[in-house]
Formats: structure tokens, sequence, C-alpha cells
């Protein structure tokens, strides 16, 4: 199939640039927030939830489903998206990341990556060939590459070992994506090479020679200092056709999301919104604030005055802090609607911003409104 990007507007004075990423379940506007869903659930909220919030995409798990509920239940749906009633776009990480991350006595060869199931310690072998028969039955719109991801830091030797287990691997998952799919659905190579601009130059080189739907930047946010991160993607994003979706795996804060889009990132995914929003951290114009905090105890005000969500628009900062404090379920389910909002409706501005030419402006104003101590 045609590759399905189309750059639809281009920042002059940065690379950040608007896209339109035609897939199966329907069209994303980028740049995107994807909303990690990695057990088929963004935790806490209905799709009717994440459409209202503006989600266009979300991401599924290619590990998590493997192992629960097992791909013999989601194969009755016919893949992830009747399973689970979402309609849209699902793109799914191939599994690697998770078995380094989350698996017992991994072991990598060529062959693929063996380990012990950290539900039940059950031995799996993850090969490339068996990562893309999982996303393809997923059904899932846009499938990642396995790949090997490293920690930081990561000797040169260990950096270029893995990326050459990665290029290897791309190979044959880009083989079995063809034979299996018919291209049906969009692949994407992922660039590794630790933080050595030079390996991560080999790596885009390799993969773009293989001619993918879309390309990521993985083995980043691993730990590595942020400036070095936005230093590597600098360097290695333009290596990368640019007439394709360039997505930066794992990030980011909102911050990330500006400065990575300004460097020429499209496409977004991070627990962060979920994650922290389960853990009393809350996303605002002015910066975080943690509703735990006892200055909130009678506040009759919203989290954030401008924000147009659910939350914002009919409970105050005095009864999200009582729920959390109570450990009230509800508690969960209203923060994370209004972290995702805010992340959400932070790349639809940006979207709308380099579309009339003031994305820079965009960015100082979003520096502007953030207060020293957090909102
Ligand atoms: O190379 C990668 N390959 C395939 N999947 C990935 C997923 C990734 N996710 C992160 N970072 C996630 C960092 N989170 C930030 C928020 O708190 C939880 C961890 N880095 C990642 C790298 C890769």
């Amino acid at each position: 199939m045609p590759h399905p990007f189309q750059v639809t507007a281009r920042c002059t004075t940065t690379r950040a640039r608007t896209g339109r990423l035609s897939l199966v379940h329907g069209t994303v506007e980028t740049p995107v927030f994807m909303p990690v869903g990695t057990l088929g659930t963004v935790k806490s909220l209905t799709p009717e939830d994440l459409t209202a919030a503006g989600a266009q995409i979300i991401l599924g798990n290619t590990y998590h489903l493997y192992l629960r509920p097992g791909c013999d239940v989601i194969d009755r749906f016919s893949g992830l998206h009747r399973f689970m009633n979402w309609d849209g776009p699902i793109l799914t990480d191939s599994g690697g990341f998770q078995v380094f991350s989350l698996a017992r006595l991994t072991r990598i060869t060529e062959a693929g990556a063996s380990f012990q199931s950290h539900i039940d310690g059950s031995r799996h072998l993850l090969t490339p060939e068996k990562s893309i028969e999982i996303q393809i039955s997923l059904d899932s719109d846009v499938i990642m590459c396995l790949d090997q991801c490293i920690a930081y830091p990561a000797e040169r030797a260990a950096a270029l070992a893995a990326l050459e287990i990665t290029t290897q691997w791309a190979g044959r998952c880009r083989k079995t994506w063809r034979e299996q799919s018919g291209e049906k659905n969009a692949l994407f190579g992922i660039v590794q090479g630790g933080m050595y601009d030079d390996l991560r130059r080999m790596s885009a080189e390799a993969l773009t020679a293989m001619d993918f739907s879309g390309y990521a930047l993985g083995g980043l946010s691993v730990g590595e200092p942020n400036q070095m991160m936005y230093d590597v993607a600098e360097a290695a994003l333009p290596l990368l056709p640019g007439d394709r979706p360039k997505y930066i795996m794992g990030v980011g804060t909102p911050e990330d999301l500006v400065e990575l889009t300004a460097r020429g990132a499209d496409m977004f995914d991070c627990v962060m919104p979920t994650r922290n929003a389960r853990n009393g951290q809350l996303f605002t114009r002015r910066g975080t604030l943690n509703i735990a905090n006892s200055r909130h105890r009678t506040d009759t005000a919203p989290v954030d005055s401008e924000c147009a969500c659910y939350t914002c628009r009919n409970y105050s900062r005095a009864y999200l802090r009582h729920l959390y404090q109570s450990r009230e379920l509800l508690a969960y389910r209203l923060n994370t609607l209004h972290n995702l909002h805010y992340y959400l409706d932070l790349t639809a501005r940006m979207r709308s911003a380099i579309a009339e030419g003031r994305f820079e402006a965009f960015r100082k104003r979003f520096y502007a409104d953030r207060e020293p101590g957090g909102a």
C-alpha cells in the first residue's frame, strides 16, 4: 500500500510540522499523543471518554495482551478493536521493551527474546515473526518491529550489538508483515543506537533502506538526562525520511512534547498522564500540582480555570482532594480524564499553531504560562 502519511503544514523557523496519517480504522492528525491502553483499556476510562477527551489513536502492548488474556481470546473478536469496543486506530508496541523491563530471566539471541512471564513464570520465546503475527492478530493499525532497547548508560559496543540485532530483526519483521498481512496495516521500524550519533545514523540508514511506513526513535526516555534525549532526537530525526511519520516511544512530559515536536517528531506515547493521575499529580498550563497537598483542602476552584474538561467543568480541587485522600475510585477516573484532556488539548493546540504559522509564539506562551513553583 502507498505509505499512509502526508505532511500538511510546516513551521518555517523550527522542524515542527503537521501531518495526516491514514490508517485502516481512521485518520490521525499529527502531532499526536497516544494514550496508553496496556491491557486493552486506558485505565478507568471508556472508549467514549477517550473520544470525548480528543483521543485519535491509542497504544496497546503486545507482551501484556499475549500473556493475558492471550491471543486465543482476542481472536474470538477478530482483534483488539471489537474486544475492547474501540473503533479508532490502535498502535501496538512489539513486546520487546516490556520483555526487557518486566519479564524475568530474559535471554536475547538472534532467534529472539526468551523470557519468563512476570505473571506465572511460564517460559516463552518472542521472535520477530511471532511479534508481527501477534500484532496482526490484534488487527493493530500500526505494527512495531521487534527491537532491542538497551538501558542507559550503555557502552558503545553494547549499543552496536543491540542495533545490529534490531536491524536483523527489522528485516524479518518486514518479511513476515509482507507475507502475512499483505501490508494492510502500517509497519514502523525502530531506530536504536543508544546515545551515539554515529550508531543512530547507522540504524536510521539501515531501516530507511528497508522502506517502512513510519519510523520510531527507540532507546530514549530510559534514564538519560532530558537534554541528552533532545540532542539525540535532534540529530537522529532529520536522518529519517521527511515524508514518513516519526514517533518517539515512551515520551514524555508536556515540555518534551513541545521540544520534540519542534525537532520534527510527529507521534508520542507515555504513561505519565494516566499513571501520574492515579498518583494524584495533575497537569495544568501553569505546571503540575499534587491534589493531595493540604493547600487544596478548601479550594473551591477547579484544577485549571482555563481547562474545558469534564472534571474542571464539574468539580473543585477540594472535592478531588477529598476523593483522592479517601482512595475513592472516582478520584482515579476524574484525575485521568483531566490529565488526558490536558495532553490531547496540548497536541491539538500545537497542530493549530503549526498550521497557522505561529508555533514559536505558542512555544513562548507555553513557557510563559508556567509558574515557577507549579500550579
Ligand atoms: O526502544 C524502545 N522500543 C520499544 N518500545 C519502547 C518503549 C519505551 N518507553 C520508554 N520510556 C518510558 C518511560 N516512562 C516515562 C514515564 O514513567 C514510566 C516510564 N522508552 C522506550 C523505548 C522503547
